[in-house]
């Protein structure tokens, strides 16, 4: 039985109070929560109790090797996956439920963005400012700029570099919160790598717009990102600040007056915040976590004489690396 006016309008009202209802105030709340998230693709699980927070204003990267399950965490983000468990939120709003509402909210560029070929940049532009409530087109206009994207050549005469460009000054039109990326830079020269980073960092983070970004290149998290979360086969193996990650390992190198015995060597490996042991005759070389001057102090009042002690934090790098391999912490 249809509606009469009023229930109509009381209708509308439920829908929208759903729809735009935030569990929290947006300054409040982070930009992206994942907790306990899985994720499957019929029936097999290719992610796994993934928990991380992006807080709001921050560049965030998700770093991962081929397959490890970045694409579908970005697709569960922009509501094109109902997450299989656990919960996900975008900017307050529970993805799935209230997605209209943030995907006023958020630009991205993803597999899904769609491109028209046959459209110059200008009457792409024209079109998505229909489609978005507010559009700003000078600003989109700066970035394309900066880009040295042509306004009326068509699309199907750009290289998939520069697409992903004009993908990416599209996607800053409405002016986002929140900009989803995965692999921005992929197919850019260094030169376009180059300035679509400082892009992000100098214009798009420095106006408050929180940066998600999902990438196989360490050098970007290095670049780019406040915080970074690994994923090694679909599971969560490092998650933390990119700066804490810079001094969280040492390099201790070990130079011992003779040989140290097995029993010495049993010792170092059973220190707790030792990592990894590697001995060259009377070279040690451990990676340990936490700060190093402790531990020196500890072997230098061991019975066996150390000669010469040298400390070097292991590379953000280094650190990723391992990450990626599945042996973070
Ligand atoms: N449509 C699909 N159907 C079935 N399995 C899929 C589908 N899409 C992805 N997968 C699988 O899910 C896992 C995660 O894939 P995903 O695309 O999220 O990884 P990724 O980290 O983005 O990888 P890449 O860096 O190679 O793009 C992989 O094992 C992949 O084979």
């Amino acid at each position: 039985m249809p509606m009469a006016e009023g229930e109509v309008m009381k209708h509308n009202e439920t829908i929208r109070q759903k729809d735009t209802a935030r569990p929290w105030e947006p300054e409040e709340s982070a930009a992206i929560e994942l907790v306990h998230f899985s994720a499957s693709y019929g029936g097999r699980s290719v992610l796994h109790d993934v928990s991380f927070t992006v807080p709001r204003g921050s560049i965030f990267g998700l770093l991962g090797t081929n397959g490890a399950g970045k694409t579908t965490t970005i697709k569960t983000l922009l509501g094109f996956r109902p997450p299989q468990s656990g919960m996900v939120r975008v900017l307050g709003y529970e993805v799935g439920r209230q997605q209209q509402a943030i995907n006023a909210l958020v630009g991205s560029v993803s597999e899904q963005s769609s491109l028209y070929d046959g459209l110059t940049v200008a009457q792409l532009c024209r079109l998505s400012s229909q489609l978005q409530r507010r559009w700003n087109q000078p600003l989109v206009q700066r970035f394309l700029d900066l880009f040295a994207l042509p306004a009326h050549a068509r699309l199907k005469t750009f290289s998939r570099g520069m697409r992903s460009q004009v993908a990416l000054c599209l996607a800053l039109g409405h002016e986002p919160e929140l900009l989803i990326l995965d692999e921005p830079t992929a197919g850019l020269d260094p030169l376009a790598h180059q300035v679509v980073l400082s892009t992000l960092i100098g214009e798009v983070a420095a106006r408050g717009t929180t940066i998600f970004f999902a990438t196989q290149q360490l050098a970007e998290v290095e670049a780019m990102a406040d915080q970074v979360a690994v994923l090694h086969g679909g599971r969560l193996s490092l998650y933390d600040e990119v700066d804490q990650l810079r001094t969280r390992e040492q390099f201790v190198r070990l130079v011992y007056a003779q040989q140290p015995p097995a029993e010495e060597m049993a010792y170092l490996r059973g220190l707790p915040d030792v990592l990894r042991v590697e001995q060259e005759g009377r070279a040690v070389r451990l990676r340990m976590a936490g700060e190093a001057q402790a531990l020196v102090a500890l072997l230098q009042a061991r019975p066996y004489a150390l000669r010469d002690h040298e400390v070097v934090a292991v590379p953000l790098a280094e650190v990723l690396l391992t990450a990626l391999r599945g042996e973070g912490a």
